[in-house]
């Protein structure tokens, strides 16, 4: 269980984290959420120990990472956002530096590289220069460094930046089958990202938390409305559509050619298309076009960041 509590980080005069907590469960693949600059970087930094807090402290097991800095470091596997690797190494070079680190020699190391790279399918590059390798298989090269060592805990920062779609899919898949063993935080700033790989996510945004739950309950929390776009042929007098219900807005209105293209937005509590097309009616409107748009998890992501004053 890792427990982050009141965690506060100043940079000089900036808060990029502001007094927040949350939980990971043992076992869960939990998204961690936020447009850039939100601070999930510097959370993930504090959590693997690597920086310390302003204040506030993050518990894992019986661990906390003001005290216990390199404990936490052997039950962790940290894969940066920038990855970094040594691109004049080959793949095995590199795993057997890095694991020296850690002091996993001889047959250990042998052992263990076969685990590995059977894992991330690495047999294939093995003595491949890094630099010689696919974005793809660089990643999957830190994602093995990050194992390496068997971690119970591993945490992964942006993982799938500037890879091609393909190797997303790779990746997000290595991650699921790795999510079967461990614990994973797994940082984005795309929301597709995390829905396609984590049980539960936490948003943040500014430094501080904007949500917090799985993705069934922050959609069932959070009130979303239905827009509702329309093209309605000869009328001056679209605007009064809003007068169907107390809580219809005016969300967009463009007339050009005798066409009004009209967006009204309403609470997803409501089904007001029957009403609508009963007014065009009775008002003797052509109604060309209704097409209904309910808010979705990214327009939440949109909303909750953009609310908050961050840049999503
Ligand atoms: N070493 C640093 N010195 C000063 N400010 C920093 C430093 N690292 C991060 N920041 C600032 O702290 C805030 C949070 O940054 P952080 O990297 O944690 O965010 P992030 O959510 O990981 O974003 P990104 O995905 O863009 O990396 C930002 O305003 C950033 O500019």
């Amino acid at each position: 269980m890792i427990k982050v509590e009141h965690l506060t980080k100043h940079y000089g005069h900036v808060k990029a984290v502001d007094d927040i907590s949350f939980h990971v469960r043992d076992g869960e693949i939990l998204g961690f959420l936020g447009p850039n600059g939100a601070g999930k970087s510097t959370t993930l930094r504090i959590m693997t120990s690597y920086l310390t807090p302003t204040s506030g402290n993050i518990h894992i097991n019986n661990l906390n990472v003001l005290d216990d800095s390199l404990d936490i470091r052997k039950i962790i596997g940290y894969l940066p956002e920038n990855n970094p690797l040594y691109p004049e190494m080959n793949v095995y070079d590199f795993l057997k530096f890095s694991a020296a680190a850690r002091q996993i020699e001889g047959k250990a190391f042998e052992e263990r590289l076969k685990k590995v790279s059977e894992l991330c399918g690495l047999h294939g590059v093995i003595h491949k220069k890094i630099s010689e390798l696919s974005k793809g298989y660089k990643q999957r090269t830190g994602l093995a460094q990050a194992i390496f060592h068997d971690p119970e805990i591993l945490i992964l920062d942006e993982p799938t930046t500037g890879l091609d779609p393909n190797q997303i899919v790779e990746i997000r898949n290595l991650i699921k089958q790795l999510g079967k063993e461990k614990t994973v935080v797994i940082s984005s700033h795309i929301l597709q990202e995390i829905q396609a790989t984590a049980d539960r996510m936490v948003i943040i945004n500014k430094g501080k938390i904007a949500a917090d739950g799985t993705i069934d309950e922050l959609m069932s929390g959070f009130k979303g409305f239905t827009r509702l776009h329309l093209e309605i042929e000869g009328s001056d007098h679209v605007k009064d559509l809003t007068k169907i219900h107390e809580k219809v807005k005016l969300a967009d209105i463009h007339t050009s050619n005798g066409i009004t293209k009209v967006v009204i937005e309403y609470p997803n509590t409501l089904d007001l298309r029957k009403d609508v097309f009963q007014y065009a009616v009775k008002k003797g409107w052509i109604l060309l076009e209704m097409n209904r748009h309910r808010t979705s998890l990214e327009d939440m992501f949109r909303i909750l960041t953009v609310e908050e004053g961050g840049e999503a």
